[in-house]
């Protein structure tokens, strides 16, 4: 039997009470710390199974919810106590439970055929608490009236509904919008990149410049959208980011929630869109998908989603009369033919490489520079998602044809600052010189004052953390540590050539637990400490009600929640887990799969397992002068307001990794990291008034450009060193990228073709050779360097494999060269300096410890 282990607690506990099923069976033999809260009985059936099979690949996917079921009483929890009475508590409002009461829904008949329409169901997001698209049953033509049109008295207004605007109806809606003065006037640039969008519904890219008003642009045409779709708005339009911070400044949700697939480990694992409601959603509702900042979304990544969402409407067909069914997966369009839109700049932050475990690594079959250079595993035979290239590498991008739109008017900055716009694009583009730099450095030679707030932007994590520390130092009440828990769970059936023992000791120091960047081990807290949270707690943004919690959304602590509000919030928390999670066991049973656990069961089983005592044993103690932790026996919880005034009691949360055929680790905290400082990677898509930045030991390309944009001008930017040439990397990709869209713009302007990209499509559409795909375009205009053609065709695919093996993407049929120096020497987690190799001090790659710039 699998072993459970505290990796912080040394003390085993006694064995626990013997419990009825399998799930339950896990903990038989444990030496869980942490004592189960009271439970109602636990699905039945339970294998955690290492090997997931493809259908069973759901962890985070299925979302369904059962019938209304009755709910067995718990025993009464553990009441929670209050460390410290809070002083001069503020009247508060009723705090919100987190997690709503769950939906209940009658149970749709069981599916036979995937073309017998299902019924439709409330279904949740992966990693947050809300549905995030809720299957409304269709209207009946005679609705009752909505309450906005109801008379004081109740009784109807008559005035008939006013007709949804057609998207033809887009330029009338504009104006008519700029003329009332709701949203600035867009310019020419983004009136045409709408126009593609909303008018002609073709798949677009459009780019330009940070503050160039990309994300002005996505949220106009999504305000059209929500006009044009009206109730269906939030089935029918997609709006994701690869990041939870990028989502936030849309509206939207993460990739990851919004097809169900979470972070991808394998490539099985995007077959998650196969699973319960996420087919129906994407093939009979979502018409438009709309990515912001595409830049930090990697070619893998659109690769496998293109494929999937291709071969969802090759099962389903798209749309209600079934387009595609059963067609030929090549004969289908891009994306299955839903609109792609796709929004940001290349010479911002790049895709980051998934990192391969050192003890993953050597798992891969036989060494990942052998059998066609296929990251596999060599139990599971699952393929590794890597992560790795530029959108614009990818056979999707050339298969969408994007028509491409480059915005060149900055409006972050004021158009008085000409020459720092200027000056900018030339950082931007990697021209900057040395009187750049020194320009640069007199205009950042100052400090803001404190009240200005400035927000401090910083390459790394531990700076960003210095600088944080400092600023809750300047608040006067004494501190609150909040500690993480953390525990691991082998899976059952682990290869039998490994031990448990094994299994386990790889798991304890696997660098989730050890080098968990997600979640401090200790978090210091203080009310009026301002905040950024770590986690989806609430995706909602259904018709934009409520502000969504999402990772990176800032805010400050007001006070220390009440022992009431804190058990409300608890309590609420724990309601919804076990609804979660009696959902999902249904759900898994309608199947007819008794014996395999979902990854999302287990996750939700150990939430609603530690967390009560997680709040009781690890939030809110004290700290001493040299910084100690004094353990107190209450607990306390931060009540925050986010910064669009939204105010929550915020709950531990729990943060899981699976090592592959392995087990999983668990870490549980507090979602909460202090804000006086964000990292680089975090401030991407902000526009800040007041920012200190430092570019000193950036280690990305495009980062420092990312943090120096952030600024509304000049006035707004202070630097906390001076800019060198050597802190700029501009992403030579990017570089060969755009060379290679602007001589295409030009050429297209003449030729009148709308702008893809690709040697293929190009070398169909201009009639040129292989190695001059735009042989015959070349004697109408200008073209591009065939060294950008060259670096761009490096990680173009290999058709012929695709043909042989179509599961196996073009990502993993790399040349040896090639795949080691994308993983960097032999895997992270060796000592290698270089892209594989981590800095001991920092953590970061790309130096040595004694070259640490931290
Ligand atoms: N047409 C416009 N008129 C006035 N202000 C605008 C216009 N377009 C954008 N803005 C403003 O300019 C600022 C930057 O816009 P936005 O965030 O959309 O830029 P972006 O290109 O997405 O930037 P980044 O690449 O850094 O994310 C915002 O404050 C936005 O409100």
């Amino acid at each position: 039997m699998a072993e459970v282990f505290d990796v912080d607690a040394p003390a085993p506990q006694p064995p626990q009470k013997k419990r009825s099923h399998d799930v339950i069976d896990l903990l038989e033999d444990d030496d869980v710390v942490i004592v189960a809260p009271p439970k109602k009985p636990r699905p039945e059936v339970v294998d955690v199974d290492a090997i997931d099979s493809d259908d069973d690949a759901d962890d985070n996917g299925e979302r369904g919810l059962g019938p209304p079921r009755p709910r067995v009483k718990p025993e009464p929890p553990r009441a929670l106590a209050v460390a410290q009475p809070c002083p001069a508590q503020r009247p508060v409002p009723k705090p919100e439970p987190r997690g709503p009461p769950v939906p209940v829904k009658p149970e749709p008949k069981k599916e036979v055929k995937p073309k017998v329409e299902q019924k439709p169901k409330v279904e949740l997001d992966d990693d947050g608490d809300q549905p995030m698209f809720t299957l409304k049953k269709k209207k009946k033509k005679a609705a009752a009236p909505s309450p906005a049109r109801l008379s004081e008295d109740g009784s109807d207004d008559d005035e008939p509904a006013e007709p949804p605007p057609p998207r033809s109806a887009f330029p009338q809606w504009l104006k008519a919008r700029e003329d009332a003065g709701d949203a600035p006037p867009l310019d020419p640039d983004q009136r045409r990149a709408c126009d593609c969008i909303v008018v002609q519904s073709k798949n677009t890219f459009v780019t330009g410049s940070g503050g160039n008003g990309k994300s002005h642009v996505t949220r106009t045409i999504l305000d059209f959208f929500e006009k044009h779709y009206g109730d269906q708005y939030s089935q029918k339009v997609a709006v994701c980011a690869p990041t939870g911070i990028a989502a936030t400044h849309v509206n939207g949700t993460t990739i990851h929630s919004a097809t169900g697939i979470g972070v991808p480990k394998c490539q099985e694992d995007f077959r998650r869109m196969h699973q319960g409601f996420r087919k129906e959603l994407w093939t009979k509702l979502v018409e438009v998908l709309i990515i912001d900042e595409i830049s930090m979304l990697s070619g893998e990544w659109l690769d496998n989603l293109e494929r999937m969402l291709r071969e969802l409407t090759h099962y389903y067909g798209r749309g209600e009369f079934q387009q595609y069914l059963r067609m030929p997966m090549k004969d289908i369009p891009a994306f299955g033919g839903i609109q792609v839109v796709v929004v940001g700049d290349f010479y911002q932050l790049p895709p980051i490489p998934a990192t391969i475990h050192g003890e993953t690594f050597q798992r891969l079959d036989h060494g990942l520079f052998h059998a066609q250079h296929i990251p596999k595993d060599s139990h599971t035979k699952k393929i590794y998602f890597t992560n790795r290239g530029y959108a614009f590498q990818s056979m999707a991008w050339r298969a969408a044809e994007f028509v491409y739109v480059h915005l060149r008017t900055c409006h972050r900055i004021g158009a008085s600052e000409r020459e720092f716009v200027q000056l900018m694009g030339r950082i931007r583009r990697g021209e900057a010189r040395d009187k750049d730099y020194d320009r640069l450095n007199k205009v950042g030679a100052k400090t803001h004052a404190d009240d200005a707030e400035p927000t401090e932007i910083w390459p790394t994590n531990a700076k960003v953390n210095a600088v944080n520390r400092q600023g809750l130092e300047r608040l006067k009440d004494p501190p609150k540590r909040f500690e993480h828990g953390t525990w691991v769970r082998p899976f059952k059936n682990i290869p039998p050539y490994i031990s448990v023992d094994e299994v386990t000791h790889a798991l304890k120091t696997c660098d989730f637990i050890k080098y968990n960047k997600l979640v401090e081990p200790t978090v210091d807290l203080k009310p009026g400490a301002r905040i950024l949270l770590l986690k989806n707690i609430d995706t909602r943004n259904e018709a934009k009600k409520e502000q969504p919690l999402v990772n990176g959304t800032t805010g400050r602590i007001l006070r220390w929640a009440t022992a009431a509000e804190a058990e409300a919030a608890l309590k609420a928390r724990e309601v919804y887990l076990e609804d979660k999670l009696e959902a999902a066991r249904e759900q898994r049973l309608a199947k007819g799969k008794r014996s395999h656990e979902t990854s999302l069961e287990r996750k939700l089983y150990e939430e609603l397992q530690k967390l009560r005592e997680h709040v009781l044993q690890h939030c809110g103690h004290d700290v001493d002068k040299q910084g100690q932790t004094i353990k107190t026996a209450g607990t306390l919880l931060p009540w925050v307001r986010f910064s669009k005034g939204r105010e929550e009691v915020v709950l531990p949360a729990l943060f899981d990794d699976e090592l592959v055929g392995q087990g999983v680790a668990y870490v549980m905290q507090i979602p909460l990291k202090l804000g006086y400082a964000v990292t680089i990677h975090k401030s991407q898509g902000m526009s800040l008034d007041a920012a200190t930045v430092s570019c000193s030991g950036s280690f990305a390309e495009g980062q420092a450009y990312v943090a120096l944009s952030r600024v509304t001008g000049a006035n707004a930017l202070a630097l906390a060193r001076p800019v060198r040439g050597v802190d700029i990397k501009t992403p030579k990709m990017a570089t060969a990228f755009y060379e290679l869209l602007n001589s295409l713009e030009a050429q297209a302007k003449i030729l009148g073709a709308p702008l893809d990209l690709g040697p293929l499509a190009l070398r169909e559409r201009f009639g040129g050779t292989e190695h001059d795909p735009l042989g015959a375009a070349r004697g109408i205009g200008p073209g591009p360097q065939l060294t950008a053609l060259e670096a761009i065709e490096r990680l173009e695919p290999s058709l012929d494999i695709e043909e042989e093996q179509p599961h196996v993407l073009h990502w993993q049929t790399k040349k040896p060269s090639v795949a080691r120096e994308e993983f960097g020497g032999h895997g992270v987690g060796s000592t290698t300096k270089g892209k594989g190799g981590k800095c001991f001090k920092c953590q970061q790659v790309g130096h040595w410890a004694a070259e640490c710039p931290n």
